[in-house]
């Protein structure tokens, strides 16, 4: 039986807060997620000071919603509002505005979007990961969450404050290990998330392209990294239709059920006329840390023969790596580092710097 957003919400009624009252009565639950026994929440609290000490109210209000019968993967982050600015008045989300053909995303040279035909097959990793990488070479890079089913970059990158918006009209977009981001996520109300229908996000996703001012921490950025959600959704297409984006890389891993729905993802660019930059293979290999061998746990190599036969380049292959989820886990990604993952992300971020012309 799956879990029912009402019983999530009466398991966070039971988090008592300091200063009286509880997680719901205080309003404090943010982006609430329910997905068959996922669930995704944030909690956002008073001020930056509060969330460094707000832990365990974190790890007691997962605990709570992991105790519901049926619940498996319990997430919550924390966010507080930026303490010297004013919180954002936006409404965000509202019907699109009407715009004639793809607009160039001001304060930005080259969208990417990074896509998947289904979901956890690493898109969000190798999102984050690839936009250190290319910080690492000198670029400037804005990370763009678009996953509004769960909000994964302030997670991975370890950002979770709610952006500031001084005037009420421009979102100033958080900043995190020499990244400028920005999270769909991290802009919606409670009641928001789960009423959010097409074209609401659509213009969520607008607001996302034309208010939030990308160039504010580092100039103008070589690069916006868009996490698109699993799939090829309404998201997919009003990103493609009403902002002019560089190219599109498909992650897929190497299993056929992977596969075939990577091929529904390209044909979706190849309808689009976005160009294909090419296709990632993650969790392609687990190499054992005892003995060194080399096991192809979902197969091998069949993103790399989907690639070839569609003459588009197969951008490289990411084994299994533990240290990848920890870090993602832990808000710091592991492209920061000095291993083999980060040689292996490294790699990639230069073969995108070579086939771009900024
Ligand atoms: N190469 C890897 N090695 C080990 N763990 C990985 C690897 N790539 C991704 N993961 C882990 O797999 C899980 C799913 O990854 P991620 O969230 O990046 O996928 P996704 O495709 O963006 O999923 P979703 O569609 O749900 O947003 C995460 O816990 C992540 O840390």
């Amino acid at each position: 039986m799956s879990l029912s957003h009402d019983e999530v919400t009466r398991a966070l009624t039971t988090i008592q807060v300091p200063g009286g009252g509880n997680l719901v009565s205080e309003d404090m639950i943010r982006a609430l997620i329910v997905d068959g026994d996922a669930v995704r929440f944030v909690i956002e609290v008073p001020s930056v000071e509060i969330a460094k000490v707000s832990e365990p109210l974190r790890a007691a209000s997962e605990a709570a919603v992991a105790a519901i019968p049926g619940a498996a993967r319990v997430q919550a982050v924390l966010t507080a509002p930026t303490a010297e600015k004013a919180p954002p008045s936006l409404k965000v989300g509202g019907h699109p505005k009407p715009q004639d053909g793809p607009m160039r995303i001001p304060g930005v040279k080259q969208v990417i979007a990074i896509a998947s035909g289904k979901g956890g097959v690493g898109k969000s990793t190798v999102s984050s990961n690839l936009a250190v990488a290319l910080m690492r070479q000198g670029k400037k890079v804005g990370l763009l969450d678009a996953d509004i089913h769960g909000p994964s970059q302030p997670r991975m990158m370890g950002a979770s404050q709610r952006p500031a918006s001084p005037d009420g009209k421009s979102i100033i977009p958080l900043r995190a290990h020499g990244i400028t981001l920005m999270s769909i996520g991290l802009m919606l109300a409670e009641d928001k998330a789960v009423i959010w229908r097409g074209p609401m996000l659509m213009g969520a996703l607008q607001q996302m392209m034309g208010q939030v001012q990308w160039d504010h921490h580092d100039g103008e950025l070589d690069f916006l990294i868009v996490d698109l959600p699993p799939g090829t959704g309404d998201v997919q297409l009003t990103l493609c239709t009403k902002a002019v984006v560089a190219g599109a890389i498909v992650v897929s891993t190497p299993q056929d059920v992977a596969l075939l729905d990577a091929r529904k993802a390209l044909d979706m660019f190849a309808t689009m006329k976005t160009p294909v930059l090419g296709l990632i293979e993650n969790m392609s290999m687990f190499h054992c840390p005892d003995c060194g061998h080399e096991a192809h746990i979902f197969g091998h190599g069949g993103v790399a023969q989907e690639a070839k036969r569609l003459g588009l380049p197969f951008l490289g292959a990411l084994p299994i790596d533990l240290e990848t989820r920890l870090a993602g886990d832990g808000g710091v990604p592991v492209a920061l580092g000095d291993g083999a993952m980060a040689n292996a992300f490294a790699d990639l971020a230069g073969k995108l710097v070579a086939m771009s012309p900024a």
